[in-house]
């Protein structure tokens, strides 16, 4: 798990490594700028481009001077450094680095306001104006300068965070700072890169390492995670010798409806192909004759005859919600399954019901695992302004009731009892159909009926689904819910034995 760090523990880290390295801080950022521009050479690699470089006064504008500087030494021609001179202040290392490309063959230019920026017409822009030392929403000349840099319509590289951007804290949707085609951030990914707003400021990330002292940077008390693929790794369990169905546990889908038979059918192939000894399917009885026939290997449980069963123990996971519906009998299911005290998957339906009956919300079983959308989240726990809002909002819920959520984006927060938040990096925007859900639900139910922890079956299940669309997408525009849950069983077999 990488820890993602706030900007104020990400400047701990710099000084703790300027002081334990030891390192001088100007060679901290020699190193940053040199960093930065081994990932720019990667994609920019046409010397001959004219790039303008802003800089603002403190050490995001002194990695910018660094950044000109190694730029012209790796042979590009057309560099020239635009110093933004709205405030006296600057910073020791800008000063080092100004007086180093005063001795160069650089070009330089003086920002005196917004205006200076009319005749500049670069091929492309690295903005070092204003990094992680933001402490205030741009105004005055800093957001005109930013809307003039965006209406140049140019590619531009952000040095660290585009400038106006928060890294960490409710991000709004009226962003007015400057809009970065790729960030090149150092050392970590910022936390808000994960949160949907940040598309606003930034198309793409790249991190790049400048050697910060990783064993401080482990240690520090953080609420974030990013999830990794060796975390999966240790996570996931090979297939035993001798086993058999029994050791892989039973899973009971309790889902489909007559319109809405697909989620169940997708819900189950996906537990199916996770590894489940034995998936049953709790349907209405119109839906008998599509799941005997698209998936032989699942059993079929009549959702009246399953209202008649008191003590569900023989299923060492019930997932209830994808495609249910809302009526009455469901709802009497889902308080009958919540009232036996047993740890459930509960998605979609079930989480509508539970929307009306907050009642049901307090007597959850703890280490139960919802997996609610966006809306179906603000619809259980309220409307939120931003996704910030939102994730904190998920952390104190899965720590008063003591569950797993799951709220669902291009990146998850998987949010635990213990009040932590790990972030699913896996997934694509070619995953973005009806039924993804549905598979998801599916594959966390087949981990937990394997007896994985709710905590390990939920960060395993997300980056599993993820990394199979991820797979599935290298060669597909769009990926279906299906194919994505017939190729989950193919993942699980790379991830366990690579
Ligand atoms: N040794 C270090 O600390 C390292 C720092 N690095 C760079 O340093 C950056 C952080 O530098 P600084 O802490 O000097 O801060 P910045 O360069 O981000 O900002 C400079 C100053 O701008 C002012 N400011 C903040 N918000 C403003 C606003 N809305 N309008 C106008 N002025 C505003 C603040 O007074 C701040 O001190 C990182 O993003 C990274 O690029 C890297 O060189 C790696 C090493």
């Amino acid at each position: 798990m990488l820890t993602l760090l706030t900007s104020a523990q990400m400047r701990h880290a710099d000084q703790f490594t300027i002081v334990n390295k030891p390192i001088a801080s100007i060679d901290l950022m020699e190193k940053a700028a040199r960093a930065f521009v081994q990932c720019f050479i990667r994609d920019e690699f046409d010397a001959g481009k004219s790039i303008a470089i802003f800089c603002g006064k403190g050490n995001n504008g002194g990695d910018g001077l660094a950044i000109a500087h190694l730029l012209l030494v790796n042979g590009y021609e057309n560099v020239k450094v635009y110093i933004v001179n709205f405030s006296a202040k600057q910073t020791a290392d800008f000063a080092i680095n100004l007086q180093r490309l005063d001795e160069s063959r650089c070009k330089k230019a003086i920002i005196n306001q917004p205006a200076d920026l009319k005749h500049i017409k670069p091929d492309l822009i690295i903005d070092a104006i204003l990094g992680s030392g933001l402490n205030k929403p741009l105004t005055g000349d800093y957001a005109e300068l930013a809307r003039a840099i965006n209406k140049l319509n140019k590619k531009v590289y952000a040095v660290d965070v585009p400038t106006g951007f928060f890294a960490e804290g409710s991000l709004t949707s009226n962003y007015n700072g400057v809009k970065a085609y790729k960030t090149i951030c150092f050392q970590r990914p910022k936390i808000n890169f994960f949160f949907p707003e940040s598309a606003l400021a930034t198309e793409k990330y790249e991190v790049a390492n400048i050697e910060l002292d990783e064993d401080f940077i482990q240690k520090q008390d953080t609420d974030f995670y990013l999830t990794e693929e060796k975390d999966i790794q240790k996570i996931l369990k090979k297939r035993k010798l001798f086993s058999h169905k029994g050791t892989y546990g039973h899973a009971l889908i309790i889902a489909g409806n007559t319109n809405t038979m697909g989620a169940a059918l997708l819900a189950s192939m996906a537990c199916l192909h996770t590894g489940a000894g034995l998936t049953t399917a709790c349907i209405p009885e119109s839906g008998l004759t599509a799941l005997n026939t698209a998936l032989p290997e699942v059993m079929a449980l009549l959702r009246v005859e399953y209202m008649r069963i008191e003590h569900p123990a023989k299923y060492q996971c019930i997932a209830i919600g994808p495609g249910l519906g809302i009526d009455a009998e469901n709802e009497r299911l889902l308080e009958s399954l919540i009232t036996a005290n047993r740890e459930l998957v509960i998605d979609a339906d079930a989480l509508n019901i539970l929307a009306e009956r907050p009642d049901l919300i307090k007597k959850l079983p703890k280490h139960s695992i919802l997996t609610p959308h966006l809306k179906e989240f603000d619809r259980l726990f309220g409307e939120h302004d931003t996704w910030w809002e939102r994730v904190q909002t998920a952390k104190a819920q899965a720590r008063q009731l003591q569950i797993v959520i799951v709220l669902k984006n291009q990146y998850t927060f998987v949010c635990l009892p213990d009040g932590k938040v790990y972030i699913n990096p896996t997934g694509n925007p070619a995953m973005a159909q009806g039924g993804m859900g549905d598979v998801l639900t599916g594959t966390i139910s087949g981990l937990v009926a394997q007896n994985y922890p709710a905590a390990d079956a939920v960060i395993a299940g997300c980056y599993i689904h993820g990394q199979t669309g991820d797979e599935l997408a290298k060669e597909q525009y769009v990926v279906t819910a299906s194919q994505l849950a017939l190729n989950i069983a193919k993942e699980i077999k790379v991830l366990t034995t690579r």
